[in-house]
């Protein structure tokens, strides 16, 4: 049966070009989601077997939705991840000069602010479902509006660019996971394992026990975030990025002794890494 592969649409998103350096589009059924917590749930319900979603970036940091419906809403397992280097431009319909509004996802204005401000200081920034979506409003808008999305977003809604490279820093790049309903076995090498947890934090040193069985087995943290637990104002659960797979013995050690110490725990799977060149 084909395998079906959600992500954050429509066609000509970052999201979408993600899972193609994974897949070929004739190999698997793509589905694109209007959000990123919609292509999470439709793996956790069945609908998909899998979704590639956006969980950080190198300018703006985490990207919450993905972070928050792994840790509250589903039981799923990260079975890849992407790197992808994330250049926009700004895309305006064919004859268009003036521009009053720009529309794009948040995560992609933000990435670009400065550089906007200082191309069209007055222009409203104004947030939409992805870039993408923002390219298909610009193609329909009166001719102020600008988009800021990728090539293959300005292609498929036939717009120009009127500037291209406007990340703040060139090298912005945006990491996206793959998620399943069952973990994968991955083979100590280019592997990373993620955990999410909650501890006590009214205890002093929680968090410090924590890391120490990490450290004490000699055990690279790649990566700590923390999120609001959801159970009252100052309430935690961290997320940890561990270099290496469960499949290594001081790894899956560092975790059934964190496991204990938690509230609650869950390991999101081990993983492989796919670095994209540009
Ligand atoms: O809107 C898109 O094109 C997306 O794939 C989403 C997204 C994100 O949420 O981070 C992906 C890559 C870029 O960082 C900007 C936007």
């Amino acid at each position: 049966m084909t395998r079906t592969v959600g992500y954050l649409g429509p066609q000509g998103t970052y999201c979408e070009e993600a899972v193609l350096h994974i897949y070929s589009k004739t190999d698997v059924c793509l589905q694109p989601f209007t959000g990123i917590d919609d292509a999470i749930r439709a793996v956790g319900s069945g609908t998909v077997d899998e979704s590639i979603v956006p969980v950080e970036n190198s300018l703006e940091g985490s990207v919450n939705i993905t972070l928050d419906t792994m840790a509250h809403d589903v039981n799923l397992y990260i079975t890849k991840e992407i790197v992808l280097p994330v250049r926009h431009n700004l895309l305006m319909k064919k004859g268009s000069e003036e521009i009053a509004v720009i529309v794009s996802h948040p995560q992609a204005l933000a990435q670009c602010r400065k550089t906007l401000g200082k191309l069209y200081p007055k222009a409203k920034l104004k947030p939409v479902e992805s870039t993408a979506a923002a390219a298909r409003i610009v193609a329909t808008c009166d001719g102020l509006c600008a988009a800021v999305g990728s090539l293959r977003a300005g292609e498929f809604n036939g717009l120009t660019v009127a500037a291209s490279n406007i990340q703040d820093i060139a090298s912005n790049s945006t990491r996206f996971i793959g998620l399943q309903r069952q973990p994968i076995v991955c083979e100590p090498g280019n592997c990373k394992t993620t955990l999410v947890c909650q501890i006590n934090g009214e205890q002093p040193g929680s968090l410090y026990n924590l890391l120490g069985e990490f450290a004490q087995r000699q055990v690279n943290l790649m990566r700590i975030e923390s999120r609001p637990a959801r159970t009252g104002l100052g309430m935690y659960i961290f997320f940890f990025d561990i270099e290496g797979s469960i499949a290594e013995s001081n790894i899956a050690a560092a975790i059934s002794a964190i496991e204990k110490k938690c509230l609650w725990y869950k390991n999101l799977g081990s993983y492989p890494v796919y670095h994209v060149e540009k």
